[in-house]
């Protein structure tokens, strides 16, 4: 049960155990009273037995987990049994439920994690009802206390509707109060009240579409932060004059009807704003406050042919003064392992509590999880996550020891909708292996009645190195096989969009269902006809890891192709989590050598991987 951090084993080869953290089973306290359920009660007693070394237990002895060294195993799923298992007004407002029932369809269940938000995350009566307890007889909080949750399930279990609905009823609910102060003017043209953090820029954009569909019938306004919101290099010009041109609106309130009248001429219009952890803290403090070089120092440092200074500092577009939400989504990547990404955050965080007034309190000495330092946030703060890397359980459990922790009963599983299939090398040309193998996914979706139409999968090939994308997408297009080679340098990496990944995203605002309907006259093809479409439009997209994160890619993604060693189970779980979405069926294909040097490396990936299965 203890927590070990894979950080320790890395940096000192060793496999020693770090010392062990407190699991998040031993926490009796969900958050300000609320108690964890008798089953987790049990856990908790099981956990603190073990790790007391007490021997008063008639455990058995454990099997050695080999995801241990990675992953916190210890998180434990609430019951469910006393789980809401519909969508209902209330908890949500009647606005919300439409809009969610328009968007996943009338026959749309909650998924575990979304039950357990439903539960927990909506501790606000509604207008209307029991000021003293909320939908599910837990007791209701004040605006003054602020609710810090990780939610953490499987890939495609619709963590983002778990975490979006509590978020945008609180703020609906805030505005509808008649005696909520009105947000003073800043002299920032954006001031909003809530932030969503995304690693990439295409989920951030996924993001603010989701939350734009859940918004439809409540209207609060939602801006994506994408990059190209302000000019940068004259070849992202276009974009970024129709992005500004979006943001101006916003902010003037001319755009579409959403806004209403009286918000339209506020700092306020916007409500909610989702962006990447370096693009938001750029609206902040103004574009190039990280450039090392000022003016004064360099004055004669130009980019391109002179036409804009690089050391100047560009006025701050927002202010988070006003700020009572903040998502973490992908937590482990922007608020664990990644330094970047991690000292962007924690700016972020600590900013608002400056723009507060109520700036964080950081202990002298770095907290652990047996000595910790408690941060108390004043905003809401939502972590959300596939993957509890140990790294990121020890950090909540030094810095936030009373953070509510939500996990479904599958977390760090596979998707059970999700198969797996082992490929060996031939020991020859790897891509013609790999081109073997999809003209073999292919050949499989013909039908074996004839006159039937053909509905040709979607690959997506994950690769470790931008090189390597490279490499297989030209091998690929010079066999006939047109495809998408993306990586973060790429030149087709649309800024302000996400055309980039058309035809491989699933298109929201519709159900699967609709969806697969919709999309069926430019899959189908009559099997008597000359050219298959996967020579006529790209059925392929090669990536690494950069699109493994949070992208909710179309069910027509039936294989995920994995064929480079990944470098570690979270890596794994996120990849092949690109299909097998949303209860979708889908099919993992690892590629590696089975025979000679380096197959006992597949054979250990095998095993770990082995342990993911639900
Ligand atoms: N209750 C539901 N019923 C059916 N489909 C749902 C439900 N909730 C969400 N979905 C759909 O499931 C898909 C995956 O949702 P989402 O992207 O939020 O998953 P996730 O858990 O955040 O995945 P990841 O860990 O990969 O980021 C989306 O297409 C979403 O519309």
């Amino acid at each position: 049960m203890a927590l070990r951090s894979s950080k320790s084993h890395a940096a000192t080869g060793t496999g020693q155990r770090k010392p062990s953290a407190r699991p998040f089973s031993s926490k009796r306290e969900l958050h300000a009273g609320h108690t964890v359920s008798e089953f987790d009660h049990e856990h908790s007693r099981d956990a603190e037995r073990a790790d007391s070394g007490s021997s008063s237990t008639s455990k058995k002895p454990s099997v050695y987990n080999p995801l241990v060294d990675e992953l916190d195993v210890s998180a434990r799923a609430e019951t469910l049994r006393a789980l809401p298992r519909e969508f209902t007004a209330p908890p949500l407002m009647e606005g919300l439920l439409t809009s969610v029932t328009d968007f996943l369809g009338p026959e749309a269940r909650p998924t575990d994690i979304q039950s357990l938000s439903l539960k927990h995350l909506f501790p606000r009566p509604l207008p209307g009802y029991p000021s003293n307890v909320n939908a599910w007889g837990a007791p209701t909080k004040n605006k003054s206390e602020y609710l810090q949750c990780l939610l953490a399930s499987e890939t495609g279990s619709g963590k983002s509707i778990a975490y979006l609905l509590p978020m945008l009823q609180d703020l609906k609910l805030t505005e509808l109060r008649t005696d909520t102060p009105r947000p003073q003017n800043s002299g920032c043209p954006l001031n909003p009240r809530a932030l969503v953090l995304a690693p990439t820029h295409e989920l951030s954009r996924q993001l603010s579409s989701f939350a734009k569909a859940l918004l439809h019938h409540i209207k609060l306004r939602v801006l994506c932060a994408s990059k190209s919101n302000t000019p940068s290099t004259p070849s992202r010009n276009v974009s970024s004059a129709k992005m500004a041109k979006e943001m101006d609106e916003l902010i003037k309130g001319s755009s579409a009807g959403k806004v209403e009248e009286k918000h339209a001429a506020e700092d306020h219009a916007v409500d909610i704003v989702v962006g990447t952890p370096s693009k938001i803290l750029e609206m902040v403090k103004g574009r190039g406050w990280d450039h090392q070089v000022t003016l004064e120092q360099e004055p004669n440092v130009w980019e391109g042919e002179g036409k804009r200074r690089l050391s100047t500092v560009g006025k701050p577009e927002m202010s988070l003064e006003s700020i009572e939400w903040v998502v973490i989504d992908e937590a482990d990547v922007l608020f664990g392992q990644y330094p970047d990404f991690q000292a962007d955050t924690k700016s972020i965080l600590s900013s608002i509590s400056e723009a507060r007034k109520q700036p964080l309190d950081f202990p002298s000495v770095p907290a652990t999880p047996s000595s910790p330092a408690p941060l108390n946030y004043p905003f809401n703060l939502l972590l959300s996550t596939a993957t509890i890397p140990s790294a990121l359980a020890w950090h909540l459990d030094s810095y936030h020891p009373s953070l509510i922790r939500l996990a479904s009963p599958n977390l760090h599983r596979l998707p059970s909708t999700l198969r797996t299939e082992y490929v060996g090398w031939t020991g020859g040309n790897r891509n013609v292996d790999i081109e073997k193998r999809l003209r073999n996914v292919w050949a499989q979706d013909v039908p074996k009645r004839r006159n039937r139409k053909v509905q040709f999968s979607k690959v997506l090939v994950f690769c470790n190195k931008s090189t390597r994308v490279e490499e297989l997408g030209q091998y690929l297009t010079e066999k006939g096989i047109p495809n998408v080679a993306l990586t973060s340098t790429s030149e087709t990496r649309k800024w302000g969009s996400n055309h980039h990944l058309d035809g491989f995203l699933r298109k929201h605002g519709h159900t699967a269902k609709d969806e697969k309907l919709a999309s069926e006259p430019s899959l189908e093809q009559s099997s008597s006809s000359d050219a298959p479409a996967y020579t006529q439009q790209p059925h392929v997209m090669i990536t690494t890891s950069l699109l493994s994160r949070g992208l909710d890619f179309a069910p027509e993604i039936k294989h995920v192709f994995i064929v480079d060693e990944p470098r570690n189970m979270v890596d794994f779980l996120h990849r092949a989590g690109r299909s097998g979405r949303a209860g979708e069926l889908g099919k993992v294909v690892v590629f590696g050598k089975t025979e000679g040097r380096g197959s006992n490396r597949t054979k250990i990936m095998r095993k770990r991987v082995g342990a993911l299965l639900a």
